[in-house]
């Protein structure tokens, strides 16, 4: 969305109409065009006409279109084969015959695709994707409808984003995607495409799960409020035994993992690369399972009889934010988990209050999350999951892609929490500055847990298990 697919930004009248209005012209536009008759030749050239006008108001000059008609090619191609299949009387053209309900029917759809296609570009260029489903809310369209509508805008956007990224990674290796012979390339690179959109709509799902998702929209009439589940006293705030796991794959992460986390206790997960801290995380609340081994929060096991209950006590903020925000504006992100869990109403508008205004975000509230910066960003997810109002809270590589700044700036948020701390983190200044315990992960087992800096000091440890310091950081 925020990548402003088809949206093209400007000021004219027809921009600052109310994204509502605009939907129904549109609506009422194509409507007329496919109720007119096919041999009505004026009228569509009438159409033509007052769709090139909306141009020159909204300054969107046609090559704009021109552009972006690929998606009339199968309309084109129906036209082009009608007459040479159609049945009845024929005609010669160049000594061809053709048939003339053929060329008539081509016309019709010719005709009426083009125009329809054009309406739907008008609209999509004049209107944000966001308005758009802003306006759809305001012809109180049914909410599921709109929630549908949402997430379909959001994996066109992971779709989009992806394509460019790719694009970009291929131009820059001296690839011309325009030329016949990279046709190869170009198929090769449609097929990792549609993978990587997969793996992406995947995470969105996986965020989505961990902040209560059960696969009803939160319509304000589905969720029940959250039942609350006796808590032991004096259990570990988490507590993981002997958690052995394989993937689907046959591929085998985590080799009989054991910790324990008492409440209130800030703990940083190290480890190389593909050493199981993400496996491990997300087995916290749930979205892995199916392995060996005991997990318990707060002395409530890790079961299905009890995932909506361990989703709400441990809040999981994804590595990156954009798995995490998926809703049109930071307010709706915010509100999607609370809302999954029950609160409604002046509760609900509260909750998203306290937790945009615990990350610095109160400002943003009504922004596209899409349009902010990596660090808003960041801290949005944070309040996303804030919102739910978690006990233990379980960061995967908070620091990741932030500026000096901003990194400090959300050190600063995470300081200010009052809660139980799971910290994956690469970032060893930032595990030591956040957190006074580390463990440390190699081979899906623990291989090391103490004290952060005692464990950043010991040099062998550390090279044993491909960690390192930053240069020129020094543990004083
Ligand atoms: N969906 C999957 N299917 C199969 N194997 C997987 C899957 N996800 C992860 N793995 C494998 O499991 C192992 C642990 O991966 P995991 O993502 O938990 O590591 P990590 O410690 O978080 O790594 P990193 O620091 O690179 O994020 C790796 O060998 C990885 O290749």
């Amino acid at each position: 969305m925020s990548s402003g697919v088809l949206h093209r930004a400007g000021d004219s009248p027809v921009h600052r109409l109310p994204p509502q209005v605009k939907i129904v012209a549109a609506v009422v536009a194509v409507l007329c065009v496919v109720a007119t008759p096919r041999e009505a030749f004026w009228a569509f050239g009438g159409y033509l006409l007052a769709i090139t006008a909306v141009w020159f108001v909204a300054r969107i000059p046609p090559t704009w279109f021109a552009a972006r008609a690929v998606i009339e090619l199968p309309f084109v191609v129906l036209a082009l084969v009608l007459p040479f299949t159609g049945h009845g009387p024929t005609t010669d053209v160049l000594g061809v015959p053709l048939s003339v309900e053929g060329a008539l029917a081509g016309w019709n759809i010719l005709a009426k695709g083009t125009l329809g296609v054009l309406v739907s570009l008008t609209l999509a260029a004049t209107t944000a994707p966001q308005d758009l489903l802003l306006g759809l809310q305001r012809l109180r369209l049914p909410s599921v409808l709109v929630t549908i509508a949402t997430l379909m805008l959001r994996y066109a956007d992971v779709v989009v984003a992806e394509a460019k990224r790719m694009r970009v990674a291929r131009i820059s290796r001296g690839d011309d995607p325009r030329f016949l012979w990279q046709l190869g390339a170009t198929a090769r690179g449609v097929g990792s495409l549609f993978i990587r959109s997969y793996e992406r709509g995947e995470r969105v799902h996986l965020a989505m799960v961990s902040r209560g998702w059960t696969g009803r929209l939160p319509d304000g009439r589905g969720s029940a409020a959250v039942e609350p589940v006796r808590v032991t006293p004096g259990a570990p705030a988490l507590l993981v035994e002997r958690l052995a796991f394989a993937y689907p794959d046959g591929h085998q992460a985590l080799f009989g993992v054991d910790l324990r986390v008492e409440p209130g206790e800030r703990v940083a997960l190290l480890g190389p690369n593909g050493a199981g801290k993400t496996t491990l995380v997300l087995h916290l609340n749930g979205v892995l399972g199916g392995g060996q081994g005991r997990i318990e929060v707060a002395g409530l096991p890790v079961a299905k009889a009890h995932l909506r209950e361990i989703r709400r006590r441990v809040g999981v903020v994804f590595q990156d934010p954009d798995d995490q925000l998926f809703l049109p504006t930071a307010r709706q992100d915010v509100a999607f988990g609370p809302a999954n869990f029950g609160l409604r109403g002046a509760e609900l508008d509260d909750r998203v209050a306290r937790a945009l205004d615990a990350v610095g975000m109160a400002e943003v509230a009504d922004r596209s999350p899409l349009h902010l910066s990596g660090g808003q960003r960041r801290r949005v997810a944070l309040a996303t999951v804030l919102a739910c109002d978690p006990e233990i809270l379980v960061l995967d590589e908070p620091s990741a892609n932030l500026e000096p700044v901003a990194r400090r700036e959300l050190a600063e948020v995470l300081l200010g929490l009052e809660r139980t701390m799971l910290m994956v983190t690469h970032d060893l200044p930032y595990a030591l500055q956040l957190c006074p315990r580390s463990v440390l992960v190699d081979g899906g087992v623990v291989v090391a847990d103490g004290p952060t800096r005692e464990l950043l000091a010991d040099t062998g440890l550390l090279a044993r298990h491909r960690l390192e310091l930053p240069f020129g950081f020094r543990l004083d």
